[in-house]
């Protein structure tokens, strides 16, 4: 395995990375499911009809709204650069508009998302079940019921992961096969309009070199940064009083970035700096961006992997499926996740690592470490609200 310093990690421009993307198809606005574009009839496939917004007023979380499309000219990036930078260093969550794909896309892609759930048989989806805790990948179907929640209650949430090449090793059920382009061409949107431009930014709030965590996401270097399409359901009332009505336990993210498709079932809360929890707020075809543990670990601890989790929706939306569809974006599997520790800005602020250099984790080590414990392993309960466990020597808190 070759170690990539803080050095080699500014080597030039890895060639896959000046691939240009796959030219998005622009869309007919329809609300059917065969969309077409001149010359082109998409697969036709059901239509997923999501639950209508909430009419409660909650407590949301106050984000900044990123329109990424003036990441385009060097003005617009300097203009966004230190909204970015502040938002990731304080409440580590943002919104991302205008990245290019319109509402017809959007819906489509969430057709798409819930093809793997309700459109394979059970029998079919134990065949593309994932080896999760033995291979330390998410590759496949998680099944209900894989994780224990609280008080002996498991999850009731699916989900099917696809390794971003889509059609590189990994094999997919039937029902996914006439859409795969499609989830190809998304793997690539949010790779190349989405992630890339926003790794550029966080790289200038850092002062580094525009390129330097791009340099180190690669859409064809070896690494496992995937699409995720997840499907909650409806929990009986037993399940939801011996949680609390927690659905996924306070976590961070294991990779650097994650980009989550804004859908309208309100269930996803941050912890906000003044230790409150808050609701995300569905904005349409809105992407909800936050940065994971690799990204802390890379900045030094600029930057926040900030704690969330999934809690049951509003009355009005209870009784819902919840189809959700995320980028979950890590470094190439090689790096080494020790601070850019040149950043201009560590002569400003300190600098925040988790163990010693010498001891980080590689990216895969990490990756691998906290999938195959995730929702496993017995945490050691440190107080009311947070558990404990170690993952390669760093410690992890999950949150109640
Ligand atoms: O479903 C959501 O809104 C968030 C899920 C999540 O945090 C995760 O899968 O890591
Ligand atoms: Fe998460």
């Amino acid at each position: 395995m070759t170690e990539i310093g803080p050095a080699a990690r500014d080597s030039p421009f890895h060639p896959s990375q000046a691939a240009s993307p796959t030219t998005s198809l622009v869309l007919a606005s329809t609300p059917s499911s065969v969309v077409t574009m001149p010359g082109t009839t998409l697969p036709s496939i059901p239509h997923y009809v999501p639950a209508p917004p909430t009419a409660e007023s909650l407590e949301w979380a106050d984000l900044p709204i990123i329109d990424i499309s003036q990441a385009a000219t060097p003005e617009g990036r300097a203009e966004l650069a230190p909204r970015v930078r502040d938002a990731m260093r304080t409440q580590g969550f943002l919104y991302v508009v205008n990245h290019g794909y319109d509402q017809a896309k959007n819906e489509r892609i969430f057709d798409i998302a819930d093809l793997p759930f309700a459109h394979v048989p059970e029998d079919e989806k134990k065949l593309f079940a994932g080896n999760i805790k033995q291979t330390g990948s998410y590759r496949g179907y998680k099944l209900r019921r894989y994780w224990h929640i609280e008080n002996g209650v498991h999850d009731q949430l699916e989900h099917y992961n696809l390794h971003r090449a889509i059609t590189g090793d990994q094999k997919h059920p039937k029902a996914l096969q006439p859409v795969l382009p499609e989830i190809r061409a998304f793997a690539e949107h949010n790779h190349f309009n989405v992630l890339h431009p926003l790794l550029r930014l966080l790289a200038r709030g850092m002062e580094l070199p525009e390129e330097t965590f791009v340099n180190i996401h690669g859409f064809d270097a070896k690494g496992e940064t995937y699409v995720r399409f997840m499907k909650y359901y409806p929990r009986s009332e037993e399940e939801e009083s011996k949680t609390k009505n927690v659905w996924l336990k306070g976590h961070t993210d294991f990779g650097t970035i994650t980009i989550l498709w804004s859908q309208p079932v309100s269930a996803l809360q941050i912890l906000s700096p003044d230790g409150k929890w808050r609701w995300i707020k569905h904005i349409p075809n809105a992407l909800v961006v936050n940065a994971g543990d690799a990204m802390e670990f890379l900045s030094g601890g600029f930057y926040k992997a900030t704690i969330h989790r999934v809690v049951q929706p509003p009355a009005d939306q209870r009784g819902y499926t919840r189809v959700g569809a995320f980028y979950f974006a890590m470094t190439d599997d090689d790096v080494k996740l020790v601070p850019f520790a040149e950043s201009p800005v560590f002569e400003r602020v300190d600098i925040v690592r988790k163990c010693d250099d010498a001891d980080a984790p590689t990216m895969e080590q990490w990756r691998r470490g906290r999938t195959s414990a995730y929702g496993q392993s017995e945490l050691k309960r440190k107080d009311e609200v947070v558990e404990e466990e170690v993952i390669n020597g760093v410690v992890v808190k999950h949150y109640n």
